[in-house]
């Protein structure tokens, strides 16, 4: 008997383009939903964008939040109770978007994503993450019931958190093989479009590389446009496996172990220079991962990231410790093997 079942949640409003922040309201609009709106952001985007959100809306309350915690969520959800808002409208980048995106799952309402930094692709999936203690919780909740990309905006942002956002795409590559293998050698479950859908979006924000550059907004509008399409890969697979493999594990790591040196975006490339050499050896795709991102502005050593070498390879070592997600790094890498995979990609000195 058959008895697959297959729940996909998306955004059903994306607007992306020049000045839609004014057409925020009216996107809202057409999702009939009731009560007024309980804006969540953080300082910088509220002083840029708050009123202009605030305009478009009746008795609109704003709540700014100032870091990612799960006490951050517990604070807005409690003021949100006090609010009694009909739905949330997340402003910013990813901490005011993640915080939004855990309090409106808990208080049983929906929320508007409206990204005012393209940093990486949570600011229009189904998952929060955040960092508890020495680990990092990859949290599900609602995809955004719409998601409000003023490029304008987006152009200005920045840069370093463009070329993260783009960064983040091109780790879609090494996420998608360890998906494969853990299909391959674990037997989980795979979806060819989720799949599909993420490779294509890592391949063509690499052939536009060479259009995306600080200040256009032609290249703000790839990179969010990339970026929606990463966050609907994960919602058709229904997990972040599309878009999170083991380069993302190192990465998840490198925030334990190096806290706020380097943009996760920017991790998650170097680290998928990495695991694309384990997966394929020295003639596979390393330093064409490497280049785009290059090409991109965006850091390709421990150097240019900030942290040190040894940090580097203590989380190469450690990232199959956490989670259950088979990769390319099951059963760990030792730290001789490390070393010689960091220094042959140019990731670290000899
Ligand atoms: N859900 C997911 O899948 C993922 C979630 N994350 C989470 O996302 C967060 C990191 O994302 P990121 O977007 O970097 O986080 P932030 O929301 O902290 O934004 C980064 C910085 O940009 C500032 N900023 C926002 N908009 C603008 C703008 N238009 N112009 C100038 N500055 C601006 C913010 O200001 P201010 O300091 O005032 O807020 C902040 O300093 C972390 O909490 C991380 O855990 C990371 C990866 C994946
Ligand atoms: O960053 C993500 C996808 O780009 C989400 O990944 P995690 O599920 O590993 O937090
Ligand atoms: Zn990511």
């Amino acid at each position: 008997m058959f008895e697959k079942t297959t729940w996909i949640k998306l955004p059903r409003n994306v607007l992306v383009g020049h000045d839609v922040l004014d057409d925020l309201g009216e996107a809202v609009g057409e999702l009939y939903l009731t009560g007024r709106p309980l804006i969540v952001t953080s300082p910088t985007p509220n002083d840029i964008a708050g009123d202009r959100v605030r305009a478009q809306f009746d008795d609109p309350a704003t709540a700014v939040v100032r870091d990612a915690s799960f006490e951050a969520v517990e604070d807005l959800t409690e003021t949100a109770e006090a609010v009694d808002p009909g739905y949330l409208i997340a402003l910013g980048g990813g901490k005011p978007i993640d915080i939004a995106k855990m309090a409106a799952d808990h208080l049983g309402v929906g929320f508007v994503s409206v990204p005012t930094v393209a940093s990486h692709d949570g600011i229009v999936s189904g998952r929060s993450s955040i960092p508890e203690g020495d680990t990092r919780h990859s949290v599900a909740a609602d995809p955004p019931l719409a998601v409000i990309a003023d490029t304008t905006l987006l152009a200005e942002a920045p840069w370093r958190l463009t070329t993260a956002g783009c960064a983040d795409i091109i780790s879609n590559y090494t996420a998608v093989k360890d998906w494969r293998l853990a299909r391959r050698l674990r037997n989980v479950e795979y979806s060819e479009y989720a799949g599909a859908l993420s490779e294509m979006t890592a391949e063509l924000l690499v052939e536009n590389a060479d259009m995306i550059r600080p200040g256009l907004e032609e290249s703000a509008w790839v990179v969010v446009k990339a970026l929606v399409s990463s966050g609907v890969a994960m919602s058709i697979a229904g997990s972040s496996r599309p878009a999170s493999g083991a380069e993302h594990l190192i990465s998840h790591q490198l925030d334990r172990i190096a806290p706020d040196k380097a943009l996760h975006g920017h991790q998650v490339g170097v680290a998928s220079i990495l695991t694309e050499y384990l997966h394929s050896g020295e003639n596979g795709q390393w330093a064409a991962i490497r280049d785009a991102l290059a090409e991109l502005d965006a850091p390709t050593t421990a150097a240019e990231l900030g942290v040190d070498d040894a940090e580097l390879i203590a989380a190469l070592t450690s990232a199959h410790e956490i989670r259950d997600r088979y990769t390319i790094l099951q059963g760990g890498i030792n730290e001789e093997a490390a070393v010689e995979v960091a220094t042959a990609t140019g990731i670290i000195e000899e």
